[in-house]
């Protein structure tokens, strides 16, 4: 009897299963635990790690029913510096903070300072910038054994990355081992591609040697696979019982690892290993719950000491900021973007610095013609029909599937265009425009109306499939073989891609256009941005950090669809997830 009611019972929200498992184990707590209990149910979901207590709350009454405890308790939840949280929430987040810190304040042998300053100087020979904060950031990491180096697209992370990997492998005694990850695939795919050109623009330059290059690594990793995933578990094979064997570890694209993850990777940090974290603070935080780049970045400012140490060693002025975090020396960010330096940079920096009046005239100085860097489409974006835009952005990638290009070729060619938009359902959302696209395929004999899978069909992997090998956020390409049976090519580590039959992803969505949060991590050569309005179901969503990740994906051509009210609105609202890191890193917390 009890099984059928069990079957027939209704299947709860996480906010629900939650209060009513609390309620079980203690019916008589008080009332405003269970209602800041569900508000923090919803917001873990929203992405916040904890919620605030009002002030007044008479926690000590919490504390005696049983479902809340403090820190070092076994509780369901647990109250600290006036926040609420889940217990595995506060457990990763307390632990990271630790870490993280007792990282920052660990000596590791300095280097010898005269050799360091020559190398520095011949490293950065032809800097124009002063201060030049790429060599600062190099000069810091050799001191230290985390470094957070922040910085906008084509800032020179990876550049700066090169130059402080060849730099410790010159100044070891031992040969370093360097391990190299990112969140995902193309992440990672990204990262070993930057980093193998930056590797071969030095050597050009003749100031990294070939026995050192040899001993950096151009192979990088998804973290899953870094940590060894495993079937059907949260655990990973690495961990601090089985550290992984490195002395070094680069995390790029830091802004997309979310709380639980982070705090596993420091974890499986070995002891003397250094942490190298590469990201832009600005960039929408961690799908998951957790802000933490942009909390290791929060109030960060260099010591007096440290500039000044500094100041010698790079042979120029180094300010000493005011400093509220206790990693402040640990945090560089790089302030010149060398990628962007027309209208697509302009407009990030307005987005970023909710520059209104610098937004609305970038936005009327753009232009419609198809060689113009940023293409608006704003007064009554309901006008346009995009249909024409969008199949035009794609003729390259569909000419390449019909004359059965090789897959890396036809990779190229569909990273050359991608329609972003914040919202998955709706109008002016990824369904919509991927359904139209169909459509349109459909109308031009590209497939028939019962095929799912045909030639040319991108897909987007929406979660970790450890049996193939797949993680959430890759993207393959259905394409036929020979005898015109369909396969779906996913790019691999080696530059080449590996097939699996269209069978075996059953939970695949197609993916011309994808949603702005999915596209973290890539980048194209042309984006086209949809920004709903608030009629459209979009607003809600839209925040300055969605906006600046979206175009900040476009390598060369931005065309932003939407109000220029939407756009004005969503780059005046800052995203602020509930979060204890920076408080925890602050200077007395
Ligand atoms: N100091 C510099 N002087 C001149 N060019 C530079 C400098 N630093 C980087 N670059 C160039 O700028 C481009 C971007 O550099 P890099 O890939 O290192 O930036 P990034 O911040 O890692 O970019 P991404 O946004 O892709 O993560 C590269 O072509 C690089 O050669």
């Amino acid at each position: 009897m009890n099984e059928v009611v069990e079957k027939n019972a209704p299947v709860l929200d996480f906010s629900s299963a939650l209060v009513q498992l609390l309620r079980r184990q203690n019916p008589a707590a008080p009332a405003e635990l269970f209602g800041l209990a569900a508000e923090l149910a919803k917001a873990s979901e929203r992405g916040d790690v904890c919620v605030e207590i009002p002030a007044q709350t008479d926690i000590a009454a919490w504390l005696a029913s049983g479902l809340v405890g403090e820190a070092g308790c076994f509780a369901p939840l647990i109250v600290s510096q006036q926040r609420l949280y889940l217990a595995r929430y506060h457990q990763y987040e307390s632990r990271l903070a630790e870490q993280l810190l007792a990282l920052a304040v660990d000596a590791v042998e300095p280097p010898d300072e005269r050799v360091l300053r020559s190398q520095l100087q011949s490293l950065f020979a032809n800097s124009k910038e002063n201060p030049d904060w790429q060599k600062v950031a190099v000069a810091a990491a050799l001191h230290q054994r985390l470094t957070v180096i922040s910085g906008g697209p084509g800032t020179g992370k990876t550049t700066t990355l090169v130059k402080l990997l060849s730099l410790l492998q010159m100044t070891s005694k031992t040969t370093l081992q360097i391990g190299l990850a990112a969140p995902t695939g193309k992440a990672a795919m990204r990262m070993q591609e930057a980093i193998r050109k930056g590797k071969a623009d030095l050597i050009a330059q003749g100031v990294l040697p070939d026995d050192i290059a040899v001993k950096i690594p151009d192979v990088a990793v998804t973290l899953h696979r870094l940590l060894g995933s495993r079937f059907n578990s949260v655990q990973f094979r690495h961990s601090a019982a089985q550290p992984l064997v490195l002395d070094v570890l680069v995390l790029d694209e830091a802004s997309m690892i979310d709380l639980a993850l982070m705090s596993k990777v420091v974890d499986a940090l070995p002891p003397q290993g250094r942490l190298i974290l590469l990201g832009d603070k600005d960039q929408l935080s961690s799908v998951e719950a957790g802000a933490v780049m942009g909390d290791l970045c929060a109030g960060a400012g260099l010591s007096p000491q440290f500039a000044e140490q500094l100041s010698n060693l790079t042979g120029q002025r180094i300010e000493a900021g005011f400093s509220e975090s206790r990693i402040g020396d640990h945090v560089m960010t790089l302030q010149k973007s060398y990628r962007f330096s027309g209208v697509i940079g302009d407009l990030a920096r307005a987005i970023n610095r909710g520059d209104l009046r610098n937004l609305s005239e970038l936005l009327a100085a753009s232009s419609q013609s198809e060689n113009s860097a940023l293409t608006w489409y704003g007064t009554n974006p309901a006008q346009y029909d995009l249909m024409g835009p969008i199949m035009a952005g794609f003729d390259d990638f569909f000419a390449a599937v019909s004359r059965k290009a090789c897959p890396n070729e036809v990779f190229k060619a569909f990273e050359a265009f991608r329609v972003l938009s914040p919202i998955r359902n709706g109008a002016a959302s990824v369904t919509r425009v991927n359904a139209a696209i169909e459509t349109q395929l459909l109308k031009r004999g590209l497939r028939s109306s019962d095929q799912v899978w045909y030639a040319g069909r991108p897909v987007l992997v929406p979660q970790n499939l450890y049996d193939l090998e797949l993680y959430n956020g890759d993207i393959g390409l259905t394409l036929p073989d020979e005898s015109g049976k369909l396969w779906v090519h996913f790019p691999t580590a080696d530059g080449g891609t590996r097939s699996i039959a269209p069978a075996r992803l059953p939970a695949v969505e197609t993916a011309f256009a994808m949603t702005v949060h999915k596209s973290q991590g890539s980048e194209f050569g042309h984006v086209l941005l949809l920004l709903p309005s608030p009629a459209e179901g979009g607003s809600g969503l839209l925040s300055r950090e969605l906006v600046y990740t979206a175009i900040t994906r476009a390598r060369s051509k931005v065309s932003l669809w939407g109000e220029e009210t939407v756009i004005a609105s969503a780059s005046r609202k800052g995203v602020v997830r509930q979060s204890g890191l920076a408080a925890r890193l602050q200077v007395g917390g």
